[in-house]
């Protein structure tokens, strides 16, 4: 079962699918129209946030989705899937994979990433998980905790990596070299060019999410990129 849904993404382009109660096109049709498009478009995958928006993206387009659920807890930098209560939700919707926070950082109730895995994985044996991690040494770490999927998402977003230049190309190589499972690559992809870099990297798959389906940054893109005038600033 997991080798035939990996084997549906290798080589493949993910479109994540995702936004937040502050974003335009909050809304769970919406985000399944987002697939849809994706589909259309050629995308082996979904990636998606809520089980409210991955259930409508499941009745819309058959794609393996990666489901996260972001919830903060207080005390905890660790959004992405935080504990097994969002794990169980996850599972509970039918999302082909799940993604979670492997990073070094705080977790709810001070509890270790490796012993969050343990109580994940003897819960659910046979689920697909990928570990978002943002350094080398987190990607490695997972691995060696045994996640299916290791992905790049969150270089550039933790304190540690905050001055990184996204896509982060030298992880993506660096990790594909020496981790015998599938390598995500995952964050800051805006061009095709730069998808093909990832590929050329050695990356089982890569995801791409705001330079699809955010179009207040695709627009605010345009305007920053071509130094056209700024519809928001005062004549
Ligand atoms: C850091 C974080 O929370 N990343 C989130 C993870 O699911 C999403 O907001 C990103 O859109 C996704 O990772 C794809 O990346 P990009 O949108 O750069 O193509």
């Amino acid at each position: 079962m997991g080798e035939e849904i990996l084997h549906k993404l290798k080589g493949g382009l993910i479109v994540s699918c995702q936004a937040l109660e502050d974003e335009p096109l909050f809304s769970s049709y919406i985000m399944s129209r987002m697939a849809y498009a994706a589909k259309e478009g050629g995308a082996v995958g979904i990636r998606a946030n809520s089980s409210a928006d991955i259930k409508a993206i499941k009745e819309t387009v058959t794609l393996p989705v990666i489901g996260i659920v972001k919830k903060e807890y207080a005390g905890s930098e660790v959004y992405i899937t935080p504990t097994i209560k969002e794990v169980d939700e996850l599972v509970s919707c039918g999302a082909e994979i799940i993604a979670l926070d492997a990073t070094n950082r705080q977790r709810p109730g001070g509890e270790t990433l490796k012993d969050f895995w343990k109580e994940v994985r003897v819960k659910y044996p046979n689920q697909l998980f990928m570990a978002d991690c943002a350094t080398y040494e987190e990607g490695m770490e997972a691995s060696i905790l045994g996640f299916d999927l290791i992905g790049t998402t969150l270089s550039g977003y933790t304190r540690e990596t905050k001055e990184v230049k996204l896509p982060n190309l030298l992880l993506m190589k660096q990790l594909s070299r020496v981790i015998k499972g599938p390598v995500i690559a995952e964050g800051g992809i805006w061009s095709p060019e730069q998808l093909k870099e990832a590929f050329s990297a050695g990356v089982f798959a890569a995801v791409v999410g705001s330079a699809i389906t955010r179009p207040r940054d695709i627009t605010n893109y345009f305007v920053t990129g071509s130094g056209c005038r700024n519809g928001n600033e005062m004549r």
